[in-house]
């Protein structure tokens, strides 16, 4: 299975050495597992990180807590046993499923680098050449999924791509279960929405709108702030005279802006021009790569084939060694030890 995947000696070696950590697992069974620490929040449960004691090894587990009936239940975790299946250097590996009444475990492989979102939070923003990095994976990821999965993400965001120490990038919570991603209200938690204009119409939407959450989420990234509404140009200066590594707290008062309601956000982004990147502090390939996920029009918008043969991946595609994310990530760390 692993062989026919256009990947690197070293990812296959990584995904060999999941698939053996996994076959040790054998099946999973909740009085296996002992909570060490809450990983995350968001996106309908609550993630964990956990140690299987038969075999010490540490795991994430998502926590979704579903008052459905048995057989809405038993379907779900059936689907979710598609997991198995997803197997790329780009995805979250997969340990397994199971429910304990109302709640539904999903055990994957522990990422301790953590989601962008928590990284953003203690960095200012991530610079372009790791944005590259993260580009390249997570277009790989989605073509993973629509390739040999024929499914799309649907929940492209920062807190949904995660990171290791050895420079890996995954992409995790895309929505390998239509009934689970029916059974749990899609509800605007929190404040910010990185759906597609297409899809906060309630007009048929697919994967083009991944693509659209994917520019947010970089724009979001390279500036250090929830792009919407756009930042005035002094707060982008205010931002770019930081510290390079962006790693002082925020000035005083900053990004300041009026945080909209979400439904005046969701208003925004269907009304309103999307946001840019400023050509002031970001490459040209970079900021025109932003602009062609980030039109509102579907048939306007750029697909995945034209992005994976844009300049601003092509750019990036080739560093298969992983090392400049495992420094960068490493430093983040080094900030917070
Ligand atoms: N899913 C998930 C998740 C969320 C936050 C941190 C994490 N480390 N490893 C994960 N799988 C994970």
């Amino acid at each position: 299975e692993f062989k026919q995947l256009d990947c690197t000696d070293k990812q296959k070696d990584r995904m060999e050495e999941f698939f053996n950590s996994k076959r040790a697992v054998g099946e999973l069974k909740q009085d296996d597992l002992v909570n060490i620490c809450e990983l995350g929040q968001g996106n309908g449960g609550v993630v964990w990180k956990v140690r299987h004691k038969p075999t010490n090894k540490i795991m994430a587990r998502k926590l979704i807590y579903l008052e459905v009936k048995p057989a809405l239940k038993n379907q779900i975790i059936r689907e979710l046993k598609v997991l198995h299946q997803c197997n790329s250097p780009y995805i979250v590996g997969f340990y397994g499923t199971f429910a304990v009444e109302a709640q539904i475990s999903i055990c994957m492989e522990y990422m301790d680098g953590g989601s962008l979102d928590l990284i953003l939070k203690k960095f200012m923003r991530i610079p372009e050449n790791i944005l590259g990095r993260i580009t390249v994976a997570v277009l790989r990821g989605l073509s993973y999924l629509r390739e040999r999965h024929r499914i799309m993400h649907r929940d492209v965001k920062p807190s949904n791509i995660l990171v290791n120490q050895q420079g890996e990038i995954k992409l995790c919570d895309f929505g390998v279960s239509a009934q689970l991603v029916d059974s749990t209200v899609q509800t605007f938690i929190g404040t910010r929405s990185y759906m597609s204009p297409e899809r906060l119409e309630g007009a048929h939407y697919g994967v083009m709108s991944d693509i659209w959450s994917l520019g947010l989420s970089l724009v979001e990234m390279a500036v250090g702030r929830y792009p919407i509404p756009p930042p005035a140009t002094k707060d982008i200066d205010d931002l770019f005279h930081e510290d390079p590594h962006g790693n002082r707290p925020r000035p005083e008062g900053y990004g300041c802006y009026k945080s909209l309601a979400i439904f005046e956000l969701m208003e925004w982004i269907i009304n309103e021009d999307p946001p840019s990147l400023p050509r002031t502090h970001f490459s040209p390939d970079f900021c025109d790569f932003i602009d062609r996920c980030l039109k509102k029009s579907t048939s306007e918008r750029a697909d995945l084939n034209t992005l994976l043969n844009h300049p601003f991946y092509k750019r990036y595609e080739n560093e298969s060694d992983s090392q400049d994310v495992a420094n960068w990530i490493k430093q983040v760390f080094r900030v917070d030890s």
